[in-house]
């Protein structure tokens, strides 16, 4: 716009104006807009223009832009049309804008101005530039405060939730509440991946078992791939730190690879912020959160110690998992030699003689038993009858396939059962055993134990017998036991009374 002057500046009550104007904080004005909008000016600006932003109100009252370079860049637009806008409709200017202070600080000012068109078409506002800092201060604290008690909400629901989730957590889904937590973590803390890594042992490898990506953020690599816990120099000291003193490390900037050694796709950043969480069960460090974002929007101080927080749910359903498990392999397996033991046998013998019944499925089971067991003992010891007790059980685990069931009946005897397998193969199996067993190296502190086994072979719908209980059952095997004991040993009998030798 160019400069001009109306003119106006020579108003005799000026001088009321600047007395007037003299006790209020704020910038009185009066504004001039030519009918054209191609000039302006300020005819009259209180001298609190001087102290506020050191701007000459002569200045002004010979081209209205010298205030320009005063007003906050983003707002020079917005105020100018709220100028035209206020012409053409004549409704107050009502408009709010940064204004740069003395000492080039920008605080919000609120203009409140009256227009009056004037007789030549030009546009006169009478009103005052005040500041409204405090005020705006105050209402970004409010919303502050108002995201952080929602945020704290969104939390403590985030916490409850996993809580509960881990708490009911039935036995073997504790992969599903792994991915959840990743996901449930990953978007409330605005993160783009979370995975989890698992270290070896030795704390030397270290493998992701799960992951979680936000949307449109490429997995680079996809769960149990294994790296060298060295492989990064930007994350080596971390991840000792993390093993040392089981504290949240943040790593601000590492290649944007730990996530995988894949061909990266474009546009992805070439370096990545990273928080490692420790993982810790039983005392020690086993593993790590990983809390990955590519953009380095700001974050919030205490962000370490909530994601520590959240990555405790992990630590603690992993002991309880681990608990559990280590007691439930107590309770059905056999102490000595692992095998499961009788607790486990029973029900699943039940299970299988009702589905037999219910659906015709048959399956077979053999009895074994140790012979002369009680000279072995006698031979070597009972620890030699104890070594030799494990070393048949290994042979049998080797021996079988995973669907068997390979039990500790009690004492030297032994039960395997064949869920989905015809009488003439399971006959097969045990001959081949047999063969094992006797052909089997049993060394004990230098001396060679001579190891052969007898076997009773019974399947569950023999002549059709549809009144077939578990005990029946068993009963039968170790009957057909009896009759290869009293055979001579080392072979097997089944239902037709056949020997095997
Ligand atoms: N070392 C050891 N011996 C056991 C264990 N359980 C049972 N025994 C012994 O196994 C022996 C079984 O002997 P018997 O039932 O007389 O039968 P056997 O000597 O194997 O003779 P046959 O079965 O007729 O061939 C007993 O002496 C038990 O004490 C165990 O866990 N460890």
């Amino acid at each position: 716009m160019a400069t001009s002057h109306p003119g106006r500046a020579a108003d005799p009550s000026a001088d009321f104006f600047r007395k007037l104007a003299s006790g209020i904080p704020d910038i009185l004005f009066v504004y001039w807009l030519s009918a054209d909008a191609q000039t302006h000016s300020y005819p009259y600006v209180s001298d609190q223009v001087r102290d506020l932003l050191d701007l000459d109100p002569a200045l002004l009252a010979q081209d209205a832009a010298s205030i320009l370079p005063y007003i906050h860049p983003d707002d020079v637009e917005g105020s100018r049309l709220e100028v035209l806008e206020s012409a053409r409709s004549l409704r107050p200017w009502q408009w709010r804008a940064r204004l740069k202070l003395r000492n080039d600080e920008y605080q919000w000012f609120e203009t409140h101005a009256r227009p009056e068109r004037q007789p030549d078409g030009s546009t006169l506002w009478y009103g005052q530039f005040f500041n409204i800092q405090n005020y705006m201060d105050l209402q970004q604290e409010l919303i502050e405060r108002e995201a952080e008690s929602s945020f704290q909400a969104g939390f403590q629901k985030l916490i409850a939730d996993m809580s509960s989730e881990f708490i009911n957590v039935g036995f073997g889904s504790i992969d599903e509440c792994v991915d959840e937590l990743l996901a449930r973590s990953g978007q409330f803390f605005s993160m783009d991946r979370v995975y989890l890594y698992a270290f070896n042992d030795e704390r030397t490898t270290m493998t992701k078992t799960h992951q979680w990506c936000a949307p449109g953020i490429q997995p680079l690599v996809e769960v149990d791939q294994t790296l060298a816990l060295d492989a990064f120099d930007g994350l080596k000291q971390p991840l000792r730190d993390l093993i040392e003193h089981n504290e949240v490390e943040f790593v601000p900037a590492i290649p944007n690879r730990l996530a995988g050694a894949e061909p990266e796709p474009e546009a992805t950043p070439e370096f990545v912020s990273l928080f490692c969480v420790p993982v810790r069960v039983r005392g020690a460090v086993v593993g790590f959160i990983g809390f990955e974002f590519l953009s380095s929007t700001p974050r919030r101080p205490d962000l370490d110690h909530l994601l520590f927080i959240t990555t405790s749910l992990l630590s603690v359903a992993l002991e309880r998992h681990l608990l559990e498990e280590t007691l439930l392999s107590q309770s059905v397996r056999d102490p000595m030699t692992k095998l499961l033991n009788r607790r486990y046998l029973m029900p699943r013998l039940q299970e299988l003689v009702e589905r037999a019944q219910r659906y015709g499925e048959d399956f077979t089971i053999a009895m074994l038993d140790i012979d002369h067991f009680k000279q072995i003992n006698d031979s070597v010891g009972h620890l030699g009858g104890d070594y030799a007790l494990c070393h048949f059980a290994e042979l049998l685990e080797k021996l079988t396939r995973a669907s068997d069931v390979v039990a500790r009946f009690g004492g030297e005897e032994f039960v395997l059962v064949f869920p989905d397998t015809g009488l003439e193969v399971v006959k097969q199996m045990v001959s081949r055993i047999l063969t094992a067993v006797r052909g089997a190296e049993f060394v004990f502190e230098g001396r060679e134990i001579s190891v052969t086994i007898s076997a009773g072979i019974a399947s569950a719908l023999e002549k059709d017998d549809l009144n077939v209980s578990v005990d029946s059952l068993v009963a039968r095997a170790d009957h057909r036991l009896y009759l290869a004991k009293q055979a001579g040993r080392d072979c097997a009998v089944d239902a037709s009374g056949a020997l095997e030798i």
